[in-house]
């Protein structure tokens, strides 16, 4: 929460009374843990944005909405104004605090004040009270790191499943933050936020004329050209729009194709670095040439464009036909990680065979990409170091 931000008509706020009751979490307890078995994987949906954007406006209503979920909170800061948050912004002198409360209408709500780790271990000792996490970061966290915990971590990995990152955008002071300079050319918060969110919710709409709505979507869409925009008031979506996303595993893989298609690479816009590229290079590529080359992107970041700079790439989504695999595969990447999956579509014949990259990060250059990218899934193993001399590496 932003102190001294506009919030528009004040008969809107949520008000204390809209808060379902709190009731102790023992009181279920014993009845619950009767239940617990294997179930289902969980799905966590990562809500970040910039300070005062919207995001616990956006958690209070998903919870106030009719769904048909058990839904578990946690909440990486206190904030001052919300239903949710007052109801468990008790202090504990700056130390890590952690409690659970039920919500009347079977949500469960944790609050932390840590990266959120430990809460997503405690968390999972609950299991089978709750069928969805969110998870609202501060407004000036790297989503990245979150959604790395929760993407891959062994431990967690049996249990809960990223299912996308919602990114809210303050409509009036979208592109200040998304063009405010960092000191040593270091990416803005916002921009990175924007730029690895599955759903930007523009919100406040309220607040802006058309035309700068229009501004606003145009800078969104030059950072990333593959999430889903959505403006909305309060933060009032519609939930199958935001929940169940699965944009990070191959159940997307149908939709996903499609999206593919229409992924335009933008020109940079507000001077900033990051940007969205995709190409297409059609027939098969090689498992382990794939993955080399990704390796040397994400890991070693060792790829510079025309101007010397390194290539940072902060999300990678791709559609590719691996030799000998009869499935289309959907290649994912946040940050450092990412894998590789099948997906249940098969490719009809061999013409249609091919692959597509979306890559959102800094630096990034189209042309030099995919001569790479042709060049490292056709090349012998001798070959590809090759591309690397030792004084290329970006560090
Ligand atoms: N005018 C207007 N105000 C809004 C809208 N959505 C939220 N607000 C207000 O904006 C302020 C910030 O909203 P929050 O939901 O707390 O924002 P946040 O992103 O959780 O903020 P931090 O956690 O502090 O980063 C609150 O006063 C909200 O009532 C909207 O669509 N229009
Ligand atoms: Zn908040």
């Amino acid at each position: 929460m932003l102190p001294g931000i506009v919030t528009g008509d004040e008969e809107e706020e949520p008000g204390e009374e809209d808060c379902p009751e709190l009731v102790p979490i023992e009181t279920k307890q014993r009845e619950e843990e009767e239940k617990l078995g294997p179930g289902p994987k969980i799905p966590v949906t990562i809500i970040t944005g910039y300070l005062g954007a919207g995001k616990t406006t956006l958690l209070n209503y998903i919870l106030m909405e009719q769904h048909s979920k058990r839904i578990a909170v946690i909440l990486n800061e206190f904030g001052e104004g919300s239903a949710v948050e007052k109801s468990l912004a008790v202090s504990q002198g700056g130390e890590l605090y952690e409690e659970w409360l039920e919500l009347g209408n079977g949500c469960l709500c944790c609050s932390v004040k840590d990266s959120g780790l430990r809460a997503i271990e405690n968390l999972m000792q609950k299991k089978g009270k709750f069928d969805y996490i969110l998870l609202e970061t501060t407004g000036l966290a790297d989503p990245g790191a979150v959604a790395s915990i929760f993407w891959v971590d062994a431990e967690l990995g049996s249990d809960i499943y990223l299912d996308g990152i919602i990114t809210v955008v303050d409509s009036k002071y979208g592109l200040k933050h998304l063009a405010e300079e960092k000191p040593d050319g270091l990416t803005n918060e916002a921009t990175r936020q924007v730029a690895l969110a599955d759903i930007i919710l523009i919100n406040k709409i309220d607040l802006i004329s058309e035309e700068e709505l229009n501004k606003l979507r145009t800078a969104i869409r030059s950072i990333n050209g593959l999430g889903q925009i959505l403006e909305t008031q309060r933060s009032r979506v519609d939930l199958s729009n935001i929940l169940d996303l699965h944009a990070f595993d191959s159940l997307s893989g149908i939709s996903f194709q499609e999206k593919l298609q229409y992924v335009p690479t933008a020109q940079p816009h507000l001077d900033q670095t990051i940007v969205t590229i995709t190409f297409e290079v059609p027939g098969n590529v090689k498992e382990e040439s794939l993955n080399v080359f990704i390796q040397n992107l994400l890991w070693e970041k060792n790829v510079r464009n025309k101007d010397g700079h390194c290539m940072e790439v902060t999300r990678l989504k791709g559609l590719v036909s691996i030799r000998d695999k009869p499935q289309q595969m959907i290649v994912q990447g946040v940050h450092e990680l990412y894998d590789l999956e099948e997906t249940p579509v098969s490719w009809k014949d061999d013409t249609e065979r091919t692959s597509r990259l979306v890559l959102i990060g800094r630096n990034l250059d189209k042309d030099i990409l995919k001569q790479l990218f042709i060049a490292t899934v056709t090349e012998t193993e001798k070959q590809q170091t090759a591309h690397f001399k030792e004084d290329q590496i970006c560090l």
